[in-house]
């Protein structure tokens, strides 16, 4: 039977996360793991994890890291779209000059495994996302030192990659996207929300062109109680 990369039972099996080992309990890190002695790993989060992480954590920081640029280049067919309507969802592109803002999660003991194999089904295995460490550099500057942090990225030789189009195309299929987790539209506004009131400082002209894009073709999203009166108040054309 010809396989379907896109059905996620189909799809083939991800790279086992790194720090998922299959320790035993006898094994230092099996024992460590046991006494909830793990040490504490950092995840950084640049698209849903930033406003909806999923799983418990001891703190977290905001923050960003060099060298590459976030894109709405993946395709989802469970989360924000399906099978025949695939939404689009952001991954990272190498880009030497740039940055990418979001959410460091740090997670300790018994987080650690619990975090990680959550992380796993949710972006392994239903999005397609493989596993990288990234120096990650908080915006608090008591912090000298970049913290090393996992991070799930999505490749072109991932099955439900999709890669570059233009801003109003992109915007185009986000409309008509959604999934198990919800619209695509939630997905991408509360990205742009979460750089605007978190992030003020960081530039993103793919985020918010694309959030642009949307708005103009789906005015109703953006319009105030002001520009509804306003509008109420522009003289009617008579009809002639
Ligand atoms: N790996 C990125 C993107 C994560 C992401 O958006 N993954 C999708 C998987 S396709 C997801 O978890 N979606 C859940 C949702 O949309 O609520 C991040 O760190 O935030």
């Amino acid at each position: 039977m010809k396989r379907d990369p896109q059905r996620p039972e189909e799809r083939p099996e991800p790279p086992p996360c790194p720090l998922l080992s299959s320790s035993s309990p006898s094994s230092p890190s099996g024992q460590a793991e046991g006494a909830g002695l793990t040490a504490p790993v950092w995840i950084f989060g640049y698209g849903s994890l930033v406003w909806r992480p999923g799983f418990e954590f001891t703190s977290r920081k905001v923050g960003f890291i060099r060298g590459y640029s976030r894109r709405f280049w993946q395709g989802d067919t469970f989360h924000r779209g399906s099978e025949k309507m695939p939404g689009r969802v952001v991954t990272l592109l190498e880009d030497c000059g740039a940055c990418t803002w979001g959410v460091a999660y740090e997670v300790r003991g018994e987080q650690v495994a619990a975090s990680l194999q959550y992380l796993n089904v949710r972006e392994a295995v239903l999005g397609g996302y493989d596993t990288k460490f990234v120096e990650f550099h908080p915006q608090e500057k008591d912090v000298e030192e970049p913290i090393l942090a996992l991070v799930y990225i999505a490749t072109p030789q991932n099955p439900s990659y999709l890669g570059p189009a233009s801003e109003e195309d992109i915007a185009a299929q986000i409309i008509v996207s959604s999934g198990c987790a919800g619209h695509n539209i939630e997905y991408l506004l509360r990205l742009a929300d979460f750089m605007r009131y978190f992030c003020p400082q960081a530039e993103d002209k793919h985020l918010f062109s694309i959030e642009e894009a949307l708005i103009s073709i789906l005015p109703c999203l953006y319009y105030t109680e002001e520009s509804l009166e306003e509008t109420a108040s522009v003289p009617q054309k008579s009809k002639g």
